[in-house]
């Protein structure tokens, strides 16, 4: 569990209570439902709320995950207040409840519990980042997660083959349970052959920054992604970064990640993918471990770009007010 000073954040089974709790409260409008099971058997939970929530009705899917990386637990916080946010402001909030209403949105809070419980045993931080699945045979453990995906995989020193190294992709795309899991549920919002989920964020920490694609190379257009896309995901990144206050670049401007999850959901499936990387912007602000107190501020900071990006889930091009 979290160090005392920190209890504000939620641990693994403080999380899932708190979700079983938004289950019982709101049935009518969030459904609480599993992607799996991680490495070291801990359910990962999967959050749907719209209304008609039992129904799989014909409205534009959003997908927000969090957790990819084992000490970033602001991000665990981040995805229970967009639970908070969409069932209490439901029927209160009028942007929120139309929101609700037209479109369905999928939630993974944790995509890697057992790092996020490693991280934390003992009472204290382990500064852990991957997963917690044996690797290579000297008894290393850990894949990092946002390597792990197969959309040019390993392909441009974006990541390392080493086992014991931070960015180690693994032996093979999708080696990890937990990135297999996320993919097959992706996958299986597929109908007729049209991928149901348009846009999507996938939280991080740290630095404040918003990233779109590609990670794996520097060019702004690329195989699967032309100039009109590559100006939607600048326009509705700036947007999104006037709202919240973090820097908005294409993800590769930093440094070169290749097998990253947002280059798979675009290049792969078309969703407009995007990376937020939350507070502080600097190590001396508590750097992966921010004191519990900013919480509450540094998670609403990213309301307007949670329901922006919902917003423009039917039509993306309507940012750069292109048709189609
Ligand atoms: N959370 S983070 O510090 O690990 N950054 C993430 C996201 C990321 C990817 C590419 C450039 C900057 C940031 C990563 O996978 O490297
Ligand atoms: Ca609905
Ligand atoms: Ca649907
Ligand atoms: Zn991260």
């Amino acid at each position: 569990g979290f160090p005392a000073a920190d209890s504000g954040y939620h641990d693994y089974a403080e999380m899932q209570a708190e979700l079983d709790k938004a289950a019982k409260a709101y049935p009518k409008i969030l459904q609480k439902l599993s992607l799996g099971k991680s490495y070291e058997g801990r359910d990962m939970p999967l959050i749907k709320i719209s209304d008609n929530v039992a129904k799989d009705e014909n409205e534009p899917e959003i997908l927000y995950d969090a957790h990819q990386h084992a000490r970033e637990h602001l991000t665990v916080e981040m995805a229970l207040y967009l639970v908070k946010m969409f069932t209490e402001g439901y029927g209160k909030d009028s942007r929120i409840t139309r929101i609700v209403d037209t479109r369905e949105i999928w939630i993974v809070p944790d995509m890697n519990p057992d790092g996020g419980e490693y991280d934390v045993s003992g009472g204290k931080y382990h500064s852990w980042r991957k997963n917690r699945q044996p690797v290579g045979n000297g008894g290393y453990k850990g894949v990092d997660l946002n390597r792990n995906w197969g959309y040019k995989f390993a392909c441009c020193d974006g990541s390392s083959p080493v086992v014991s190294s931070e960015t180690y992709h693994g032996p093979s795309a999708f080696f990890a349970p937990e990135t297999q899991h996320l993919r097959d549920f992706v996958l299986s919002r597929r109908v007729n052959g049209v991928q149901q989920i348009k846009a999507g964020i996938d939280f991080h920490t740290y630095s404040e920054l918003i990233l779109w694609p590609y990670g794996y190379t520097t060019q702004t257009t690329a195989a699967g992604l032309n100039g009109d896309q590559q100006k939607t995901f600048a326009t509705l990144g700036k947007a999104f970064a006037k709202s919240n206050g973090y820097t908005p670049e294409q993800s590769s401007s930093l440094y070169i990640t290749d097998g990253s999850i947002i280059d798979w959901l675009w290049a792969n499936q078309g969703i407009w993918a995007f990376t937020f990387e939350m507070y502080p912007t600097t190590p001396g602000k508590g750097g992966f471990y921010p004191p519990a107190s900013v919480i509450n501020r540094e998670t609403a900071r990213n309301q307007d770009a949670s329901l922006t990006l919902a917003e423009y889930a039917d039509c993306a091009y309507r940012a750069i007010k292109k048709e189609q």
